[in-house]
């Protein structure tokens, strides 16, 4: 997959932006506050539709403007497309793809992917189970149709079983369609199991090789998965966890109706992540955190390169900084497949990069080439 060439009105800082990029790696580089960001949350909004940043879509319409916009030219699955985004004030945005209109975000994840890493993914290791739940399902749902439908439908059974719990002693009769509720939760809970177990199985085959590369074979990272207690073998055959789920409902029903919440389930699962044998996100150190997360995305990246023969566009966003010389290096000599966009502040210190283009970037335009 290659970003051939980005045209932005509008949008963030950018009043009008045109670049043309390089298949291989693209140094977008500038001081503070100059819109090196800005540049790849419109890339990764072509893939995803939302931005890693943004609550909501009118934050990345320029302030004096009504309406913003990105197009791109992009090169994926041996074919040519036209993206369009448009947003407006007020109104739904447009996604359109050569020209048609689209009718949901999922739409575009077929067409662009991006791995985006960002200074807010050290969360992905400092902060709790949801972070980490979130980075698993981003990445199965992109990969397996079924999986994205499976918890879309665990989302909807989960509301509902919420309310039941929260309202059934005003409304008792709610209680009648609880085990119903329960067994769709238990059906869609095991599908999501079976393939985040193995997810997180070839995660585990792929990030701690990278990590140890990262570290110089200092460190040893180590990831594993929690659910549900009574899931024996999260790799076991779908009809085994259905009747593991069952079993955790049946002895969590009482506690289940006197807390008012669903306390059976896989939305609590995690990814835990260890480094030398102690949990990353009690004992790690910025610059090993940032390494630990890095090494989770690039993996991540490594996967669906193999399981689609394509490579999502890499996004790094000031991933040098807090990173020792090596650890530098290390980065810049991974990412030698697929194409990348990379930001900083510097130009220097990037001589490694053998191919690709440099982009100087100062309020919100490119600064042309001497
Ligand atoms: N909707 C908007 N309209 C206009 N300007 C905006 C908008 N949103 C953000 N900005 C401006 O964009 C600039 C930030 O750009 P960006 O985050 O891309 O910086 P950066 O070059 O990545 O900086 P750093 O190196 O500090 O990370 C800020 O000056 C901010 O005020």
């Amino acid at each position: 997959m290659i970003v051939q060439r980005v045209e932005l009105d509008q949008f963030r800082n950018y009043a009008r932006f045109e670049g043309e990029f390089d298949p291989g790696i693209n140094v977008i580089y500038g001081e503070n506050a100059q819109g090196k960001t800005n540049l790849l949350e419109a890339v990764a909004y072509l893939s995803t539709a939302s931005s890693h940043r943004a609550r909501y879509d009118r934050e990345l319409i320029g302030f004096d403007a009504d309406h913003a916009r990105i197009r791109a030219g992009v090169f994926s699955r041996d074919r040519d497309f036209q993206l369009e985004v448009r947003l407006g004030r007020g109104v739904r945005r447009q996604l359109y793809a050569n020209g048609v209109r689209l009718k949901s975000a999922a739409e575009l994840s077929g067409i662009l992917n991006t791995v985006l890493f960002c200074p807010e993914d050290l969360h992905l290791i400092r902060e709790g189970a949801a972070v980490r739940r979130r980075f698993l399902d981003e990445c199965i749902c992109q990969l397996r149709p079924r999986y994205a439908e499976a918890l879309a439908e665990y989302r909807r059974v989960y509301e509902h079983k919420t309310r039941i719990l929260r309202d059934w002693e005003e409304h008792p009769s709610l209680l009648d369609t609880l085990e119903e509720f329960n067994l769709r939760m238990a059906q869609t809970g095991a599908v999501l199991i079976h393939y985040r177990a193995y997810f997180i199985k070839r995660l585990s085959e792929t990030a701690p090789l990278i990590h140890q590369d990262f570290s110089g074979g200092r460190e040893e990272l180590e990831l594993g998965y929690e659910t549900v207690r009574t899931v024996t073998d999260p790799l076991a055959s779908v009809r085994t966890i259905l009747e593991q789920l069952l079993e955790h409902q049946r002895t969590h029903r009482k506690a289940e109706l006197e807390a008012r919440q669903c306390l059976s389930g896989p939305h609590k699962d995690d990814l835990t992540v260890q480094l030398n044998g102690m949990n990353a996100k009690s004992f790690a150190s910025q610059g090993q955190t940032r390494t630990a997360a890095l090494s989770l995305k690039l993996a991540s990246r490594e996967l669906f390169q193999r399981d689609t023969g394509e490579w999502p566009v890499l996004l790094l966003d000031d991933v040098l900084s807090e990173l020792d010389q090596r650890r530098q290096e290390f980065v810049l000599q991974r990412i030698n497949g697929g194409q990348v966009f990379i930001t900083c502040c510097e130009e220097t210190g990037l001589d490694t990069l053998q191919r690709g283009r440099t982009f100087h970037i100062h309020g919100g335009a490119l600064v042309p080439e001497e």
